[in-house]
């Protein structure tokens, strides 16, 4: 709803997108269980104004005698590409094939994602689609914990241990901010984890903010960007850290 609102202050018709892309989810992950509403979510979207809700089915998406992919090097190799191989050739794949069904003016992806958002920002430019990518700042509850459909996968005492996924990503993006061990304050990140609960760490680190890139030295615009499972729901969340004026 917060790309919807934003969407709205940008275009003049919002269209919304819904699929549960297979291309993007691997044998081993959540594409059976991953959380689907279509009802509601059909609601929610007209009762804000949206134009048009696009809900394509797999088989027209990908017939049988599909056979393209799409694949972003470098930006799309590290963190969450290194984790679920061949997710990010998922993501690029089915959006190229979104935004040529829909041909927005400008198109606004979530900051959670961060990654995500990088990869198709590379491809938008590299591939001249001529759209305006725009990113939209993560929407959280209360105590922290990034909005995600995953999060109803938490039983109650999880979901209170996962506020430690912010509040480490926060801590050390302080630490790094006022100058310091980059080092360091991504392994107290990672024990704080642990420490709450969290049964396995993929990453935490540091990033250059466009490139991706691990970041050994503060000069730039980065981003502190973590995945983490705790119980059935693996969690993923960022935040930016920039040098000091
Ligand atoms: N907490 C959030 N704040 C802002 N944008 C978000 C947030 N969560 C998801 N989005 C964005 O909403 C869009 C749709 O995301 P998606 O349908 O994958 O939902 P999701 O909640 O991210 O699912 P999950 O986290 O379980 O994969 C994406 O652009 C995503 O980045
Ligand atoms: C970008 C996306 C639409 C591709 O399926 C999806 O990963 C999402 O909603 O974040
Ligand atoms: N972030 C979109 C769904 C997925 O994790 O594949």
């Amino acid at each position: 709803m917060a790309l919807v609102g934003e969407a709205r202050k940008r275009a003049g018709h919002v269209v919304v997108s819904i699929f549960v892309n297979p291309k993007q989810f691997g044998p081993n992950e959540d594409l059976a269980s991953y959380p689907r509403r279509a009802a509601k979510d059909s609601a929610m979207l007209n009762e804000a104004g949206v134009a048009v809700l696009w809900v394509p089915d797999v088989e027209a998406m990908y017939p049988a005698d599909y056979a393209t992919n799409i694949s972003i090097a470098g930006v799309s190799d590290g963190l969450d590409g290194a984790a679920r191989p061949g997710h990010f050739d998922g993501v690029a794949t089915v959006v190229a094939k979104l935004f040529n069904q829909v041909r927005p003016d400008v198109a606004l992806f979530g900051e959670k994602d961060f990654q995500q958002l990088a990869v198709i920002r590379r491809m938008v430019a590299d591939l001249d689609f001529g759209i305006e990518i725009v990113g939209v700042p993560t929407e959280r509850e209360e105590d922290g914990l990034a909005l995600s459909s995953r999060n109803v996968y938490l039983t109650p005492e999880e979901r209170v241990q996962a506020r430690a996924l912010p509040r480490a990503l926060g801590a050390a993006a302080a630490a790094i901010e006022s100058g310091g061990d980059i080092a360091e304050a991504l392994a107290r990140a990672e024990a704080a984890l642990i420490e709450a609960r969290f049964q396995s760490v993929d990453y935490v680190a540091l990033c250059d903010a466009a490139t991706l890139q691990p970041v050994t030295a503060l000069q730039g615009p980065a981003r502190l960007l973590a995945a983490a499972r705790i119980g059935a729901a693996r969690l993923i969340d960022n935040v930016p850290v920039m040098p000091k004026q």
